[in-house]
């Protein structure tokens, strides 16, 4: 390891995410002195990474086991969680063994919420692959699974005992992907730190350069937000202000669509959609400049993520927005944007807004 930067979450249990390359060798230390057995998660498509990690943990003296997952979405369902809770009571996990995630955030929401139900709770470390579950899906301890009623409906909060983001991982990641978990940076740049938006914008192609340093200032920083919004507001219950909920931002209509397309478009891709739709909600209720709404098109477009949507229908995904967890009761609540870096809330919006908004989006 060389150069690692740590970024430390706080709250009841603060723990680490280490940022560099070679980190490996730091796992023991995440997974603490009590730790016996551990199953590293993994999805199929990710084997032999997961078969590296499993290795170097037997070298290092554990009982370790593969848990192998179907690929990306498909992992996240109750028959997977099952499955995986039959592995763990198989080769008797307790309360002093734990889990390791090591792939994308599909890999690392479903290992997260394995072990938070596991015997009511067991450690978790989790080893993101992918540049989305870096910044965003490993870190802040949201876990969950979809059901056919939609995305993420079942879950829990469980903080990971630590978070390793090797960036020599994202090398070998499809430039889809690498690009899709740029979305969730850019949202992060819209509601918290505008200088992202000037990286992006200074020059779109080394941004999202797996091997440049302007991706690692970009991961720091995403994950520098993300730690302190989390530590102040673990469970998204902040009684005043917006607390966790500013990391939705856009993701109303992203995970409206995620569903509608049946998993078919990666949530990064979405979750552009639903910020070009935040965006142009607020400006016509009358609370975003024209010029920050534009800049959203423009900043996401320029690193070829989707600003248009032509699916639907409207009333499909109006209806799909209902169980969003912001939502109280029939009343839908978004987050959107006063100005650069100043969030707030919007809440039952006139549906004739919303379809407006949506309109917006044709291409
Ligand atoms: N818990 C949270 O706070 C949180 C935050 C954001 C997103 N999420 C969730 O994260 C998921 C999306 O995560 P994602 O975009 O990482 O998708 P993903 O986990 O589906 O991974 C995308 C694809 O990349 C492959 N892959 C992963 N690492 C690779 C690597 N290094 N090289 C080559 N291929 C690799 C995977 O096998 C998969 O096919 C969604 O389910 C979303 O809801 C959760
Ligand atoms: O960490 C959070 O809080 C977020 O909202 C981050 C989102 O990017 C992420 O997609 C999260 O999984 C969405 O959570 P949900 O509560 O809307 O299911
Ligand atoms: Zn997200």
């Amino acid at each position: 390891m060389s150069g690692a930067t740590r970024i430390t979450v706080g709250g009841e249990r603060p723990y680490d995410v280490v940022v560099g390359t070679g980190l490996l060798g730091e796992l023991p230390a995440l997974l603490g002195p009590a730790v016996r057995r551990v199953a590293v998660v993994h999805p199929r498509a990710l084997a032999a990474t997961g078969e590296a990690v499993r290795e170097d943990l037997v070298a290092q003296g554990y009982e370790a086991i593969a848990l192998e997952t179907p690929d990306a979405e498909e992992a996240k369902t109750a028959q997977v969680a099952a499955f995986c809770w039959g592995v763990l009571g198989q080769a008797g996990f307790t309360r002093s063994d734990a889990v390791v995630g090591v792939g994308g955030g599909a890999t690392t929401d479903l290992a997260g919420f394995v072990a938070a139900t596991w015997l009511r709770g067991v450690r978790v470390v989790h080893v993101p692959t992918t540049l989305l579950g870096m910044v965003d899906a490993a870190v802040g301890g949201k876990t969950g699974i979809n059901t056919a009623e939609g995305k993420n409906l079942v879950g829990a909060f469980h903080e990971p005992a630590g978070v390793l983001c090797d960036l020599a991982t994202l090398e070998s990641l499809p430039r889809n992907d690498l690009v899709s978990g740029l979305a969730e940076v850019v949202k992060v740049g819209f509601t918290s730190d505008p200088r992202i938006l000037e990286l992006v914008e200074a020059d779109p192609a080394e941004a999202s350069r797996a091997d440049g340093p302007v991706l690692r200032e970009l991961v720091e920083r995403a994950v520098a937000v993300k730690a302190r919004v989390v530590a102040a507001d673990l469970r998204e219950s902040a009684a005043d202000g917006l607390g966790r909920e500013v990391l939705n931002y856009g993701h109303t209509l992203g995970h409206a669509v995620e569903k509608v397309e049946r998993y078919r478009w990666r949530h990064g891709a979405a979750v552009s959609v639903g910020l070009v739709f935040a965006a142009e909600l607020a400006r016509l209720a009358g609370r975003l400049p024209d010029a920050v709404a534009d800049r959203h098109r423009t900043v996401l477009a320029s690193l070829g993520l989707p600003t248009t949507y032509a699916g639907g229908p409207w009333p499909r995904l109006l209806e799909a927005m209902k169980v969003d967890k912001k939502a109280r009761g029939d009343l839908l609540r978004f987050v959107v944007l006063e100005d650069l870096a100043r969030p707030a809330r919007l809440e039952g919006p006139d549906p004739a807004l919303l379809a407006a908004a949506f309109g917006e989006l044709a291409p």
